[in-house]
């Protein structure tokens, strides 16, 4: 019977020190080049790729279904620039696997003479620690330099391997080329090996595997107390440690060591306490950077947790997630440290009082000033520490599609957060965001989506902490709503520190639209965020997804500066720029699987932006606008359908493989209406082939959602193009022109008068010696046609004339007074009004345009007046010349009455087109809230509206 794990050990302890004897025979000889830098910046040196190519080829051999999480992989060495440096890395691989058999080597791991890899055998041994990690099955993790700075400078560094069983390390090796075998004869004897299995305690040996010896944390005096720490002040956070050190009355100076040597050192007893407080909230720490290491320290009768005292989690993947720092100790003076460092955060906290930081920067010497100082410091509110949430954090529902970086990609992808107790709310966002500013969408437990413009940076929302009331929810909804180009690189979100984030729960609808510009909301106020599908997903209270850009075409064309259509855009991406930017390939593949819920229904609505020009018109407002190039990539209708390779069947068949049962809806593009009400649309019946063809080859969860009907004129242009602007301002120009036409009326023209009277007998009349035959009104005075020679008389321009006719028979006389014609000076007000209600209606902003639907409905008013006092003067002149004696008068409407007629009416349209005709209104209607929060009432009605 034999001890558990114990091939794993003795595979382990081989595996490592054939690595370490490569790593320290490989520093000696380290040339320049023969080291590259990593993406994160960090150094990775020949000795690194090979060390992890022998480990992890024992693996595979010991273990050959075991899993590996390795620090390293090599698509770097993989590159024909780097063919030198990959030839080392197989040179000293082979030497280090072929070298002799020792005591407990078994060649069965691929060790010994004769066992020579080749170099695509090594890339790929490398490449075995590529593993994602995760919580159940047998797992090793490696890194074969650690401390990979340290190395480079000749001080300390670690070959370190664990291994795991459903997230739990059960053995951890360590090996320390640089350790000294005695801490205190730093001078003696380096090279120590140090071995833990759970269960069965930690020893160290010396490198070549001999004098092993069990290692035990000693109890510490706090004399003795000191902390081992990082070297790299960006690894580790060297203030805060001093500050923790403070309380617990360390004065020990802190060692300080690369590399999981510090592991080591604690339980050997060198120090006393490990820290390692994050410097960047983003980061996370590595499962390999300390999964050994803390099992060592474990079974040497310590404790290793996060810095709130919460076990490390070795299960979340190749990282701790949210761990926060690590704390090492022995398990006495554990306790005590985690009291510290609360204690020291919330020292931190208070100091970030200007008060305090004052205070701590006065002279001692000052004693009165300091005094004053720390009073008021201490009798402030303590300041209002942060909780950081990384972008990493299981609890931040991420909708839509996030590239790498992790920076939103289409319009409308954003995140959710259910957070409770919340007050404050910061958005950290990294140098990948769209530069100056980002428009993103705010809503605050499902009430309409605010905007608000943020940037890289540290970013506080303006939220209204004056209703909060404890333990309430608060369902935050954050979206980039820009059509294109806007991309919001997430680092971390900052809330008040008491705030507690809880798990999102999404509604059982989930709806994926894919479509274009349509759909990507262009060039409406808000974006998507006012566009159909958004809209929809809204209606339905269902998570939605928005696929969607400008111009983008179905095939794969370029297309209005798209490089690649959406049967590639859909799929992949590069994970870090935009098309604008030079790193722009469309390489990485979309991950799915993070689509969480999937998709219940996936709407399409493509086709517009490919068709060609026949089939689709070119429309009224691009001919006026001369958008020349805006009439389709003519693509022939059967290529769209099927034929080429990327066409709608091919699309539907990759789709297929990702939504593999949900039903697809296909809606028929809106067509293109045209002024005169007539729609131009495209692919006519093209659609309904694509049904057929698709159930023909099986499926059938498609539907054609025919959209023939649903979209006027008045739906796209009204915002989109300003055509109802245009239209609306025509209406109101017309009525303009007619009102100030009938307004300068007669005497200049002859033919605007409100009513005309013709005289069958020849007649007198007070203003006119001779008789005549005809009188007009005007607005501002009648004309008299005289009866032997036809010549116009016109009275004085006057506000309220009069005219009498006198009975060629009797003494009887007929008189118009100035209180008919009085009334009729309201025709130029009603102008006036028009003219500042067309000045109005130019402008695209909402509440401008309500001023000149309202402008236009009191010139309509004004008009109606007016037209009523023509009424009246008509109906007056009328009845008085008909009754006169021996007369015979037939009076008629002018002109100018019909005229104050047809004003009236184009008022009342122009009105109407602004008030009700808009889009945008009715989008801003449809976009309300959505109720579906499981919390009770909520507490933050709305973002302060400042911005
Ligand atoms: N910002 C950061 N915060 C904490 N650890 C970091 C870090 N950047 C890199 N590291 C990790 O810190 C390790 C070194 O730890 P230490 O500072 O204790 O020597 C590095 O291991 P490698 O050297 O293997 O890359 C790397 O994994
Ligand atoms: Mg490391």
């Amino acid at each position: 019977m034999s001890l558990k794990y114990a091939l794993e050990k003795e595979v382990a302890v081989a595996a490592v020190l054939r690595a370490c004897k490569l790593t320290s025979s490989v520093f000696n000889k380290l040339v320049k080049g023969e080291q590259l830098t990593k993406g994160d910046k960090s150094p990775v040196t020949v000795g690194d790729y090979a060390a992890q190519a022998v480990v992890n080829t024992i693996l595979a051999n010991a273990f050959p279904d075991d899993k590996v999480v390795g620090e390293e992989d090599s698509s770097d060495l993989r590159l024909e620039t780097n063919s030198d440096l990959r030839n080392r890395v197989v040179e000293l691989a082979n030497q280090a696997l072929t070298d002799d058999l020792t005591l407990g080597d078994n060649v069965q791991w691929g060790i010994g003479p004769g066992s020579e890899r080749t170099s695509g055998e090594l890339m790929n041994a490398i490449d075995r620690g590529n593993h994602e990690g995760g919580k159940v099955g047998r797992l090793w993790t490696l890194d074969p330099i650690d401390g990979t700075k340290g190395f480079l400078r000749g001080e300390q560094y670690a070959v370190c391997l664990a291994f795991l069983v459903d997230s739990k390390v059960q053995v951890g090796v360590i090996g320390c080329p640089n350790l000294p075998v005695v801490a205190t004869n730093p001078d003696g004897r380096r090279g120590c090996l140090l071995i833990a299995v759970r269960g069965q305690g930690a020893e160290q040996r010396s490198l070549d595997n001999s004098n092993p010896q069990r290692l035990a944390i000693p109890k510490f005096k706090d004399a003795d107390l000191n902390f081992l720490e990082s070297v790299d002040p960006g690894h580790s956070s060297h203030g805060f440690n001093e500050r923790v050190a403070r309380i617990l009355n360390v004065s020990r100076e802190p060692t300080r060591m690369d590399s999981q040597a510090k592991y080591c050192a604690l339980a050997r007893g060198d120090g006393a306490i490990y820290l390692r407080m994050p410097v960047r909230a983003d980061y996370e720490e590595k499962i390999w950077d300390h999964a050994a290491g803390c099992l060592i320290v474990e079974e040497a009768g310590g404790l290793v947790t996060d810095s709130c005292g919460e076990a490390l989690k070795f299960g979340l993947g190749r990282t701790l997630g949210q761990n926060f720092g690590v704390v090492g100790a022995g398990k006495d003076l554990h306790s005590k440290v985690i009291e510290a460092i609360k204690r020291a955060k919330q020292e931190e906290a208070a100091e970030n009082q200007p008060v305090c930081l004052l205070w701590s920067s006065v002279r001692f010497d000052m004693l009165v000033v300091k005094s004053i100082l720390l009073l008021s410091c201490l009798m402030l509110p303590k300041a209002q520490a942060e909780k950081i949430v990384r972008n990493t954090d299981p609890q931040i529902y991420y909708h839509g599609r996030w590239d790498k970086s992790p920076g939103t990609w289409w319009a409308g992808t954003g995140f959710k957060l259910n957070v409770q107790n919340l007050r404050t709310l910061a958005l950290n966002l990294g140098p990948h965001t769209t530069s100056p500013t980002v428009p993103i969408g705010v809503s605050l437990d499902y009430e309409a989506f605010v905007t608000v413009n943020i940037s890289a940076g540290n970013n506080v929302l303006p939220l209204d902490s004056s209703e909060s009331s404890e333990k309430k929810n608060t369902v935050v909804r954050i979206n980039s709503w820009g059509w294109q180009n806007n991309r919001v690189n997430l680092e971390s979100i900052a809330l008040n520190a008491d705030a507690k984030l809880l798990p999102y729960t999404p509604s059982r609808l989930t709806l994926q639209f894919i479509g274009d510009s349509l759909s990507a909301g262009q060039y409406l106020p808000q974006g998507v965020d006012q566009a159909w599908p958004f809209l929809v997903g809204e209606a339905f209270k269902a998570e939605h997804v928005v696929v969607a850009q400008p111009g983008i075409a179905l095939t794969d064309i370029v297309s209005y500066g798209n490089p690649r259509g959406m049967s590639v855009q859909f799929f992949k991406t590069e994970d870090s720029g935009y098309y604008y930017s030079t790193d722009h390939n469309y390489t990485t593949p979309w991950d799915f699987s993070r689509d969480v819920p999937s998709p219940s229904a996936v709407i399409l609505h493509l086709g517009y932006i490919v068709s060609t020009s026949e089939d689709r018109p070119v429309h009224y407002l691009q001919s006026q606008l001369n958008r020349a190039n805006d009439n389709g990539q003519n693509v022939p209708a059967d290529t769209f359908v099927q034929a080429s390779t990327l066409n709608y069947l091919v699309f539907l068949g990759h789709l297929r493989k990702i939504y593999r049962t949900q039903p697809l809806l296909i809606l028929t593009p809106w067509g293109w209406p045209q002024p005169d009400g007539t729609v131009g649309y495209y692919y006519q019946g093209k659609y309904e082939e694509i049904l057929n063809l698709w159930k023909a080859a099986g499926d059938h969860s498609t539907y054609l959602v025919n959209t023939t009907g649903w979209v006027t004129y008045d739906d796209i242009f009204h915002d989109l193009y300003g055509a109802g602007v245009l239209k609306n301002s025509a209406k109101s120009l017309c009525a303009l022109v007619l009102l100030i036409i009938v307004s300068i009326s007669l005497p200049s023209f002859s033919a605007m008068d409100v009513a005309r009277t013709h005289f069958g007998t020849e007649i007198l009349s007070d203003n006119e010696d001779d008789a005549i035959s005809q009188l007009r009104f005007g607005i501002w005075s009648v004309c008299f046609y005289r009866a032997s020679d036809g010549d116009r008389f016109c009275s004085p321009r006057h506000h309220g004339y009069a005219v009498s006719i006198q009975s060629p028979t009797s003494s009887d006389t007929a008189t118009v007074g100035s209180s008919w014609t009085r009334g009729l000076a309201i025709h130029p007000v009603a102008a006036a009004i028009t003219f500042f209600a067309l000045l109005f209606s130019f402008s695209t902003h909402v509440t401008i345009t309500l001023v000149a639907s309202l402008l236009s409905f009191l010139a309509a008013l004004l008009t109606l007046i007016a037209f009523a006092c023509d009424i009246a003067l008509f109906a007056f002149a009328k009845h008085k010349f008909g009754d006169l004696d021996g007369v015979d008068a037939d009076t008629d409407t002018g002109p100018a009455f019909w005229l104050t007629f047809v004003s009236f009416f184009l008022l009342c349209f122009a009105g109407c087109t602004v008030c009700f005709g808009r889009r945008r209104a009715r989008m801003n209607n449809a976009s309300s809230s959505y109720p579906m929060t499981t919390s009770s009432t909520p507490f933050w009605k709305r973002l302060r509206r400042i911005y």
